[in-house]
């Protein structure tokens, strides 16, 4: 059993179809990137598995816990942390009182050690805190009281590059603890930095489910080359090139092909200078998403 265990859920409103017939599994001690551009149903899907919509069709497991059974899940709310991508909060209420409440429900056994990392103005009302103090006061809020399970809607944004960093390095070490963690995101780089399966979503379907590894294998090299004489046109022929370019001695493409067949290929060419690295996420995107905005 997974720590979230989705099958055939599928979510309505009305005509709109959010969700439609998901099925995928989080296993315990993971971080799930659940990927998909505007709309695609991540929050649907969220909300859903958190019982703050009943599902249309289909069902899931959170920690064990059926979302159709309330009060199961219910009970196990107490194990799971929950950031929504736009927390309610009181604006007339200080960081500290919105902490001593959710204390008062689940525990605060973390708080301190928390606070030390992301630093919201305890003291201030929220309403006068900037979006990056707001994030950080959920941030403490959902990991406060040490759970087992941690979905976040959209936790990273609003957070300057610093603190993302940090946040993303408590995360690996929650992880590590034994945290299962889950979020959504359209952050491309964020999902390569710290997750290590992701699913992406579209149009309320599940496209794919990788872990991140075969996600960027699968997405090949980008290669620049730079030769004294230019390449051959035809390079664009070889077996694995894709999106190649040229501006005189200057090419680039996307290689997912055999290099033994592009080194014996350069072989004949003079290399002034070649440079193998990772492609852009957005290419790796592409590929699942065709001409989609992500
Ligand atoms: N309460 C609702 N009533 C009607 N339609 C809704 C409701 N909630 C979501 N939808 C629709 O369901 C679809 C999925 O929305 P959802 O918010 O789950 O997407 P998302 O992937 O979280 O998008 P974003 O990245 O923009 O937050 C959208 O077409 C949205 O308009």
């Amino acid at each position: 059993m997974g720590a979230i265990d989705v099958s055939h859920l599928s979510k309505h409103f009305g005509d709109v179809v959010a969700v439609d017939d998901l099925s995928f599994s989080v296993e315990e001690g993971e971080i799930f990137g659940y990927l998909g551009p505007n709309g695609a149903g991540k929050t649907t899907t969220i909300r859903t598995l958190l019982g703050y919509q009943k599902p249309t069709a289909g069902t899931a497991r959170v920690l064990g816990a059926d979302i159709r059974d309330s009060g199961a899940l219910t009970r196990t709310k107490a194990h799971i942390g929950y950031l929504p991508s736009s927390p309610s909060f009181d604006e007339r209420a200080t960081g500290a009182t919105y902490l001593d409440f959710h204390a008062s429900l689940k525990g605060d056994e973390r708080r301190a050690e928390l606070l030390d990392m992301f630093d919201p103005p305890l003291g201030r009302k929220i309403g006068t805190y900037s979006t990056g103090n707001k994030q950080m006061l959920g941030i403490v809020q959902t990991f406060m009281h040490d759970p087992e399970l941690v979905i976040m809607d959209e936790p990273t944004a609003g957070l300057d590059p610093i603190k993302q960093e940090r946040f993303n390095q408590f995360l690996r070490e929650e992880r590590d603890r034994g945290t299962t963690i889950v979020f959504s995101s359209h952050i491309l780089g964020e999902v390569r930095r710290v997750c290590d399966r992701v699913g992406f979503i579209r149009d309320g379907h599940l496209v794919t489910l990788e872990d991140i590894e075969t996600l960027l294998e699968r997405g090949g090299k980008l290669v620049r080359v730079n030769t004294a004489t230019p390449l051959d046109p035809e390079t664009a022929d070889l077996g694995g090139v894709v999106n190649f370019e040229q501006a005189d001695r200057e090419a680039q493409f996307t290689f997912t092909g055999d290099y033994n067949e592009l080194l014996a290929l350069l072989a004949d060419y003079d290399v002034v200078d070649l440079d193998v690295g990772e492609p852009p996420l957005e290419d790796v995107f592409m590929h699942y998403y065709g001409e989609s905005d992500v």
